[in-house]
C-alpha cells in the first residue's frame, strides 16, 4: 500500500499537503469548540455576563464556519486525489497488461487480471480516500481529546484510564470476529460474481442443454452462503453497536455523576463538565476511527499487493538490445528441434519438432485434439518462447526480432473467432488501419463474407456486438479471415479457421486465397482431412511429436495415423476441389 501511495500520491504532493493542512486545522478547531462552549457557560451564562456571551458566541461562530469550510475542502481534495489515484493506477495497470506476453497472462489468469483491475483498484481507491480523512484526524482527536479534557478537569480525566481499556477490549473481541467474516464476505462475493459472469455469458448453452435448474441451484447455493455471511456480520454488528453505545452512555453517566460531585464542591464549572463530556466523545471517536483504519488497511494492503504484482511484472518476450531489422522479409519459417512446456506445466506439449515452410507453400497440421497443433502456430509468432530448440524466420531466430516487427509479418486467424465491439469496418481495420474501403471489400470477397455483409443495409458500418455475438459462428470466422487478408502478411496462420464453414464455402475460400497466398507462407491447422489434402506438406501430430510429414498421397501410403484419420472421416473423403458449388457449372 505504501509503495502505491508513494508512487501515486507523491506526484500530487501539493494537493496532499493542502489536505494535511486543512485536516490539522479542522481537527484542532474541532477540539477548540468545546473549550469555547465551556467558557461561554462558565464565564458568560453562569456569571450573567452578556458581553462575554456575545463575544465568545461570535468566536464560536467564526471557528465553526472555518471548521466547516476546512471540512468541505478536506472531503473535496481527498475524493479528488483518491479518484485520480484510481484513474492513474488503472491507466498504468492497463498498459502493463498490454505489454505482458501470453506467458505472464496465463500465469496470472485472465479472470484474476480482471478482478485486480476492478475490485482491487476500487478497494485501494476507497481506502485511500478514507485514510486521507482519518489517518491524521484519529490520533489528533484521541490525544487532543485527552489533553483538552485534562485541561478542563485533571482528576476527572483519570476516568479515561478505565473507559479506554474497556472499549479497547470490547473492540478487540468484536474485530477478532468481524475480521475473518469480512474476508469471507470478499471471497464469497468473488465467487457469486464469477458465477453470474459465467452463467450470463453461457446463457445460450445453458438453455440449449436445459440446465437452467442445475445452474439455478448452483447459484442459489453460492448466494445462500453469501447471505449467511452477511447475516452473520449483521448479527455481530447488531449486537456490537448497541453494546458500544451502552458502554459510552454508562461512561457518560459515570462522568456526570463524578463531575456533578465536583461541581457541587465548586472544583468544576458546569460548562467544563459539558466540555469534558464532549472531549470524551471526541477521544472515543478518534479511537473508533483508528480501529476502522486497522480493519481497512490490511484488506487494502492485500489488494495493493495484487495490483503491484501486475505493475511490476515484465514481459519475458522482449526485444533484444539491438533487434534484427528484416529489410526484405520473405516468410521462410524453420522449426529446429523445438520443445515446449506451458508455464507452470511439467510435461512438454511439443517434443523435438522440426519442419520448414517457405513462401508459396502451405504447411498443414493434422492430429488428435491436444496433440499440439495450435501450440506450434503460437510459437511461430513468438507468443511464447520455446523451451528448447529454435525457430528461425528468414534465417534469424525469432528472438532476435523486435516482437512488434515480428508480429507485423504474421496474420493469425485464431481458433476462437474474436471480434471487438464496433463495426465490421473497425474490426477489419485491425488488419491494416490504412486500408481503403475497396481493399476491405476485396478481403471480404476472398474470405467469402462479401455476400452476407452486402445483405446488411449498413454494409461495412454494420454494428458488431461485443465478442461478435450478433454474427453466426461461420460469419465470425469469415470476418476474422477477412481481417487477416486485409493485412496481406508474409505468413498466414489459420488455426482451424475453416471449421464452421460448409465444404463448398471451404473450397471457394481456398480458391480465392490461392492468388494472394502465392507469395506468402501458409500454416494451416485443420480437423478435416479434406480441407488440407492439397497442402504442400502435411504434418501429422501425435502427442506433441511429429508422427509423419509429406504430401497427402505419400502419407496415405506410409503413415498409419494419417490413413486412419482420413478413413475415419469417410475414406478418401469428399475432395473439396471436386465439390460442385451452387450457381456454378
Ligand atoms: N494455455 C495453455 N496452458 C496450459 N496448457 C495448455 C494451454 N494451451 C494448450 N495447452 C495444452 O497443450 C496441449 C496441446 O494443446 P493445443 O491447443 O496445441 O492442441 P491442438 O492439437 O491444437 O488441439 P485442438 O485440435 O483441440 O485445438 C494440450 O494438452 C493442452 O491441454
Amino acid at each position: 500500500m505504501l509503495a502505491l501511495w508513494k508512487k501515486y500520491l507523491g506526484s500530487h504532493w501539493i494537493e496532499v499537503s493542502l489536505l494535511v493542512l486543512v485536516q490539522i486545522i479542522q481537527t484542532i478547531l474541532n477540539l477548540y469548540l468545546p473549550n469555547l462552549q465551556a467558557d461561554i457557560i462558565n464565564d458568560g451564562v453562569t456569571a450573567g455576563d452578556t458581553d462575554k456571551v456575545w463575544s465568545i458566541g461570535w468566536t464560536m461562530m467564526i471557528v465553526a464556519t472555518i471548521q466547516i469550510v476546512a471540512n468541505v475542502i478536506a472531503v473535496y481534495y481527498s475524493t479528488r486525489v483518491a479518484m485520480r489515484m484510481g484513474y492513474e493506477i488503472r491507466r498504468d495497470y492497463f498498459s502493463s497488461v498490454e505489454k505482458l506476453s501470453l506467458h505472464e497472462i496465463e500465469t496470472f489468469s485472465a479472470g484474476s487480471l480482471i478482478t485486480r483491475a476492478t475490485n482491487d483498484v476500487q478497494q485501494v481507491q476507497q481506502t485511500t480516500m478514507q485514510s486521507m480523512l482519518i489517518i491524521l484526524q484519529a490520533p489528533i482527536m484521541f490525544v487532543g481529546g485527552i489533553i483538552m479534557a485534562a485541561r478542563q478537569d485533571g482528576p476527572l480525566t483519570w476516568s479515561f484510564a478505565v473507559i479506554v481499556p474497556i472499549i479497547l477490549i470490547f473492540v478487540g473481541i468484536v474485530m477478532s470476529q468481524l475480521g475473518p467474516l469480512f474476508k469471507k464476505l470478499q471471497t464469497q462475493l468473488d465467487s457469486v460474481n464469477k458465477l453470474i459472469r459465467e452463467q450470463i455469458s453461457g446463457v445460450r448453452v445453458i438453455r440449449a442443454f436445459v440446465r437452467e435448474k442445475t445452474e439455478h441451484e448452483r447459484f442459489e447455493e453460492s448466494n445462500n452462503t453469501l447471505y449467511g455471511v452477511v447475516l452473520n456480520l449483521g448479527r455481530w454488528m447488531g449486537v456490537a453497536i448497541p453494546i458500544m453505545f451502552f458502554i459510552i452512555n454508562v461512561s457518560n453517566v459515570a462522568i456526570m455523576w463524578f463531575g456533578g460531585h465536583r461541581i457541587e464542591s465548586g472544583e468544576m464549572g458546569i460548562g467544563s463538565l459539558q466540555a469534558f463530556i464532549q472531549y470524551l466523545m471526541i477521544m472515543l471517536m478518534g479511537l473508533m476511527m483508528a480501529t476502522m483504519m486497522s480493519a481497512m488497511l490490511p484488506r487494502a494492503a492485500v489488494s495493493a499487493k495484487r495490483i503491484n504484482e501486475v505493475l511490476n511484472s515484465h514481459s519475458t518476450i522482449t526485444a533484444p538490445e539491438h533487434p534484427y531489422v528484416n529489410e526484405d522479409p520473405q516468410g521462410v519459417l524453420e522449426f529446429k528441434n523445438v520443445s515446449f512446456s506451458y508455464p507452470g506445466a511439467e510435461d512438454p506439449v511439443l517434443k523435438d519438432i522440426s519442419f520448414s515452410a517457405r513462401p508459396g507453400q502451405t504447411v498443414a497440421f493434422i492430429g488428435a485434439t491436444g496433440s499440439g497443433k495450435s501450440t506450434i502456430i503460437r510459437l511461430a509468432s513468438r507468443m511464447f518462447d520455446v523451451t528448447d530448440g529454435e525457430i528461425l524466420l528468414d534465417g534469424h531466430n525469432v528472438k532476435e526480432y523486435d516482437p512488434l516487427q515480428l508480429a507485423r509479418l504474421f496474420a493469425p486467424v485464431p481458433q476462437k473467432s474474436i471480434l471487438f465491439a464496433g463495426t465490421i469496418r473497425s474490426n477489419l481495420l485491425y488488419g491494416n488501419p490504412d486500408a481503403s474501403d475497396d481493399q476491405l471489400w476485396e478481403a471480404l470477397r476472398i474470405a467469402q463474407a462479401e455476400d452476407f455483409v452486402k445483405e446488411i443495409p449498413e454494409g461495412l458500418d454494420a454494428h458488431v456486438a461485443q465478442g461478435g455475438t450478433n454474427f453466426s459462428g461461420g460469419q465470425k470466422q469469415r470476418l476474422c479471415i477477412a481481417r487477416a487478408v486485409v493485412r496481406r502478411p508474409y505468413i498466414y496462420s489459420f488455426d482451424d479457421s475453416f471449421s464452421a464453414l460448409d465444404m463448398a464455402t471451404d473450397r471457394r475460400l481456398h480458391e480465392a486465397l490461392e492468388p494472394i497466398t502465392r507469395n506468402a507462407t501458409q500454416l494451416l491447422v485443420a480437423q478435416r482431412a479434406s480441407s488440407i489434402r492439397h497442402a504442400d506438406v502435411i504434418i501429422v501430430m501425435e502427442d506433441g511429436r511429429i508422427a509423419g510429414q509429406g504430401t497427402h498421397e505419400e502419407l496415405m501410403q506410409n503413415n498409419d495415423i494419417y490413413r486412419e484419420i482420413v478413413e475415419s472421416q469417410g475414406g478418401q473423403g469428399p475432395d473439396i476441389e471436386s465439390l460442385s458449388i451452387e450457381g456454378e457449372e
